[in-house]
């Protein structure tokens, strides 16, 4: 077998991968950057006189790259190219994937699989991370005048969530507020995958915002009631799913000048798998400013569900809550899933790294 490369063709989704970003995290998680236009590069070994040239051509266009409407990845194979400084990561919106083992390169098609030849190249992906338009390498010009022509061109998306009023009547919502005002809430953190473990994550830049949970039985089930005859049927409506599990039971503070949650999916680790549809259940719409939902593969609209509310969405989908800038803002914040789910769940139990982490999100 000659190991000829299979490159994915245009419209396709690229592919996803965990990486090595030069100058950034160990496991990149690839699928993070969607939302905005992504220039990459396939350069194989930065010094070769066409990858000079092509990386020379992404200094010129720098501005481009913000990190808001579009970011560069150039994708190397070459461990002397990060030894001898040829690749330098750039923020914001200049970075490199240190693809020292091929399995990058060999995903999409630029290197063969018995790693005898290299094409090296530039691809253009969209916000979803589909793939609009390759070029050679030698062809950067036109690459960088296509993503120019496609950013001129974006348009506002719709996602794919509902939003179901009055799922909590006003009371209820009182009553959550009532209960996390009296007993306060801890700082929340976030699952990673680290060395194969589901591990609990604390990091203010990336999500600030405290959690109570719930304990009380009867409040649980009074809770459980209220989602199994005012949501679920909504969800299956729209989304042919039957939910019938509910994990974790928090009321969720996020504070002006500070409470965030930075864009993100909600399925990405072994010991979140198995979450099917996440839940925003606004319990004080009207007091807050900022506070909202946004989900950057569609476009920069925001969703905010009345009080009592839910927005709901699959929990695959890269989704943001964008800070606070006046008052307080309330939530609760259930994942659901189904029965398949839950053996999905069970089976990946022994990859948590510790029991407090099942309630992070
Ligand atoms: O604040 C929200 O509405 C969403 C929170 C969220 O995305 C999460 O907890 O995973
Ligand atoms: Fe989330």
């Amino acid at each position: 077998m000659s190991g000829k490369p299979i490159m994915p063709a245009m419209g396709e989704y690229a592919p996803w991968f965990y990486a090595r970003a030069l100058g950034g995290a160990d496991r990149f998680a690839f699928s993070s950057i969607a939302g905005r236009h992504v220039l990459m590069l396939f350069c194989g070994h930065a010094g070769t006189p066409a990858a000079q040239q092509a990386l020379a051509l992404v200094q010129s266009s720098r501005t481009l790259f913000d990190d808001k409407t579009a970011c560069f990845f150039g994708v190397t194979v070459d461990p002397s190219d990060e030894a001898d400084r040829r690749i330098a990561q750039k923020l914001p919106g200049v970075r490199y994937f240190l693809d020292y083992d091929g399995a990058i390169s060999k995903a999409y098609g630029a290197l063969s699989n018995d790693a005898a030849s290299y094409e090296a190249h530039w691809l253009v992906l969209d916000r979803e991370l589909r793939i609009r338009s390759r070029y050679r390498i030698d062809d950067g010009e036109r690459a960088i005048a296509d993503l120019r022509t496609r950013l001129a061109a974006v348009e506002e998306g719709w996602a794919p969530v509902i939003v179901v009023p009055d799922v909590f009547e006003p009371s209820l919502c009182a009553d959550l507020i009532a209960l996390y005002e009296s007993r306060g809430g801890e700082p929340s953190g976030f699952m990673r995958d680290v060395d194969g473990k589901t591990t609990l994550v604390v990091d203010d830049s990336f999500k600030q915002r405290r959690d109570c949970l719930i304990e009380d039985q009867t409040l649980k089930d009074r809770l459980s009631g209220r989602i199994a005859r005012r949501l679920i049927p909504a969800m299956e409506r729209a989304f042919q799913f039957r939910a019938t599990r509910i994990e974790r039971y928090l009321v969720a503070c996020y504070e002006a000048g500070a409470g965030h949650f930075r864009p993100h999916r909600d399925n990405t680790t072994h010991g979140t798998a198995h979450r099917r549809f996440a839940v925003t259940i606004n319990l004080n719409a009207g007091d807050y400013d900022g506070g909202d939902l946004r989900f950057p593969e569609f476009g920069q609209r925001t969703y905010r569900a009345p009080t009592g509310g839910a927005v709901v969405f699959s929990c695959s989908l890269l989704h943001e809550a964008t800070p606070v800038t006046s008052g307080r803002r309330y939530a609760f914040l259930p994942f659901l899933y189904d029965e398949a789910a839950r053996k999905v769940r069970d089976a990946n139990l022994d990859k948590l790294a510790a029991h407090r982490a099942q309630a992070a999100g």
